[in-house]
């Protein structure tokens, strides 16, 4: 049978379900969807099928698709540039396969933002309907051997891990670079031992950072194949490539983007919108300047494809809300403002958008190294450990000092009411942010989840340190389309450190890299500080000021390019998008499943997640047809 891959669209067809994005959720859900032959399934992918490059192929090229049409190379409000997969498999197929996943009581915590009616589908970590259950199902984990385990401190737990799954994650040999015997593992070794050993710091080092407790400093495995000389294991080429000589119901169509979705006339019996159609237009070529005039879709070009059960979107939590306002379904005044007829009038569509930012604190070292190097330990600090080591004078805040901090900001910025989060546009209402923040503060200081990451790199032959990042952001972007042509990229407002305990938590996180570059036996390696260096002055041997810590890092941070909560799995009135069998709520049959379902930040690399999320959509849109999975 030829490849179900095609680039010729499948003009005026009928199929039970189209998926918009082949990436990470989508090309996952695609597999499962199709894996029952009566159900016929089409994907739609804007991108093209890239899997024998090399930029998706190698970890070693990790950071090369940056300005390539594999990267739809986005510039947020703020002037950052922010990463995301324009290729068949989406970000997986270029992104840092680092493998982790968040800590139980926050996956747990999803239920308290659904109505109390929708707690039994089974979202939290445990149990035969909850997330581990799934990202298990996601998995083929090659255990440690001997060998990894004495070189290169690589541990698991077995009962956390999955054999069968199509993603393979490994403690690869590439990784044996970083092992003790050699210079990239001296370096790894020395910023764990450091961890472990800081004053105030000690952190625990864990036994496995997937089995939900994620709080120490780990080495991680990676979403690499050993089967398949430590290449990728992408979403494509673990859901895709097994199956796509054999499944004559399943048709994945790149380099064609969806631009709308195409509403019944009538609303259904139940009152409710219903999908029948999404109209496709070959994908523009890549604009190597975001200011390069944006083409137009044209009228000849476009396709309509038809869906006789569900659209599902998993173009990724830029695009999917984006697609959703396109296609009337968001807020009525956006909408209104840009003429298009209002479908579903849904305030959170776009909004709650949480992305990391990353924060790079750099030293060069005498102990230089030249061979391909991959790295893979990380620290996570929960709160008491990051502000007792990385704080200024070592004060560990509490829920209602972090309450407080952000009322008083919201009052000095004018915000809506004094107790509203100064988020801006990124939340609903006050009582919303209320009742969310409710639920972040409890995984932050009651949970004690990992407030921050630090991660451990290898920045060139002789540069050792550490990018940061606050995990758990309370500041709330937006994504909101400025134009009806679908190929104009939407405006990203990250709206990073708009409450201020993310900048406290970035300060604290960069000084307490800092101070591990002072740490033995790390700060053996170390010749000189680079990043901030003399930019952040410390005169006084104890760190450096918040105040001058704040201007560096607005000066220098990265979009963190882990994108979630703009179509988010919440109670309506608190700004949220899909109900939890992830049915946009107004619409009888659109679904999103991707990141942008994810609540709320997860103390973790995202990928593991998404496949988890899309494992368990496919179960629940079997469940909702009448299907037995197949694999429950
Ligand atoms: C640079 C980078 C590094 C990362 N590093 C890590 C890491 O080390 N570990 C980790 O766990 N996570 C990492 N992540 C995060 C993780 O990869 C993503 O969160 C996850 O893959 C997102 O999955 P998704 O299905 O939501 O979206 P994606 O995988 O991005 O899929 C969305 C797909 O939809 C397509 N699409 C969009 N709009 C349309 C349209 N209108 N029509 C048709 N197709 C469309 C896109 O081209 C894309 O293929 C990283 C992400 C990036 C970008």
């Amino acid at each position: 049978m030829p490849s179900i891959v095609t680039a010729t669209p499948p003009a005026d067809a009928h199929f039970d379900f189209v998926i918009v994005g082949g990436g990470t959720a989508g090309l996952a859900l695609g597999a499962r969807l199709s894996a029952h032959p009566h159900l016929s399934v089409l994907t739609i992918e804007a991108g093209h099928d890239d899997r024998g490059s090399s930029l998706t192929q190698s970890a070693f090229t990790y950071g090369q698709t940056r300005g390539t049409p594999l990267n739809w190379n986005w510039e947020t409000a703020e002037g950052r540039k922010m990463n995301g997969g324009r290729t068949l498999g989406g970000s997986s197929a270029i992104n840092g396969v680092v493998w982790t996943r968040g800590q139980d009581a926050q996956y747990d915590s999803w239920n308290e933002l659904l109505a109390p009616e929708e707690r039994g589908v089974g979202w939290g970590w445990g149990g035969e309907r909850g997330l581990l259950h799934y990202m298990k199902k996601s998995e083929t984990f090659h255990e440690p051997t001997p060998e990894q385990r004495a070189e290169l401190n690589a541990t698991h737990t077995p009962a956390a891990h999955g054999s069968k799954g199509p993603v393979h994650a490994s403690f690869p040999s590439s990784a044996h670079l970083a092992s003790r015997a050699s210079r990239a593992g001296i370096k790894q070794e020395a910023f764990i031992q450091a961890c472990k050993t800081a004053p105030g710091f000690e952190l625990f080092a864990g036994e496995d950072v997937n089995a939900g407790r994620p709080t120490g400093v780990f080495v991680t495995p990676l979403s690499l194949d050993p089967t398949r000389d430590d290449s990728r294991s992408t979403a494509a080429e673990a859901y895709l490539t097994p199956v796509e000589h054999t499944r004559s119901n399943w048709t994945v169509l790149v380099g064609y983007t969806a631009t709308k979705v195409l509403f019944a006339d009538a609303e259904s019996s139940t009152g409710l919108r219903r999908a029948i159609s999404v109209r496709i237009a070959p994908s523009p070529p890549y604009a190597s300047s975001v200011s390069a005039p944006t083409p137009a879709a044209s009228p000849e070009h476009e396709f309509v494809v038809h869906a006789a059960r569900e659209v599902i979107l998993s173009a990724g939590a830029i695009h999917s809300p984006a697609l959703l306002q396109l296609s009337g379904v968001g807020p009525p005044e956006l909408l209104k403002s840009l003429g298009i007829p209002l479908e579903v009038a849904l305030e959170g569509v776009g909004r709650n958008l949480q992305d990391q930012a990353g924060v790079p604190v750099l030293a060069n070292t005498d102990v230089v190294d030249t061979s391909p190097r991959i790295q893979n330990a990380l620290a996570f600090p929960d709160a008491e450990a990051l502000f007792a080591f990385g704080g200024t004078n070592g004060e560990v805040p509490d829920a209602e000092s972090v309450l407080a901090v952000g009322n008083a900001g919201a009052e000095e910025q004018g915000a809506r009411t004094a107790t509203a989060m100064p988020t801006g546009d990124g939340v609903v209402s006050a009582e919303a942010w209320r009742a969310i923040a409710a639920v972040q503060m409890k995984n932050m200081f009651h949970d004690k989840a990992p407030l921050a990451e630090l991660f451990f790199l290898l920045a060139g032959p002789s540069a050792l340190g550490m990018l940061t990042w606050g995990l758990l952001p309370l500041s709330r972007g937006h994504i909101f389309i400025t134009s009806t042509n679908p190929f104009s990229p939407p405006a990203i407002h990250g709206a990073y450190f708009t409450h201020p305990f993310d900048m406290a938590v970035a300060i604290a996180s960069a000084r307490a890299a800092r101070r591990l570059l002072r740490t033995a036996p790390l700060r053996g390696l170390v010749r000189e500080e680079t990043r901030p260096g003399a930019a952040v002055p410390d005169p006084d041997g104890d760190g450096g000021s918040d105040a001058d810590w704040e201007t560096w890092i607005r000066e220098v941070y990265v979009a963190g390019d882990h994108m979630v909560g703009s179509a988010a799995m919440m109670r309506r009135e608190l700004g949220g998008v899909v109900d939890a069998r992830l049915r946009v709520y107004g619409t009888e049959n659109v679904r999103v499943v991707d990141a942008s379902i994810v609540p709320l930040q997860v103390s973790a690399h995202l990928c593991a997640t998404v496949y988890g999320v899309a494992e368990k959509a496919a179960d629940l849109i079997l469940e909702d047809f009448g299907v037995v999975a197949p694999s429950q």
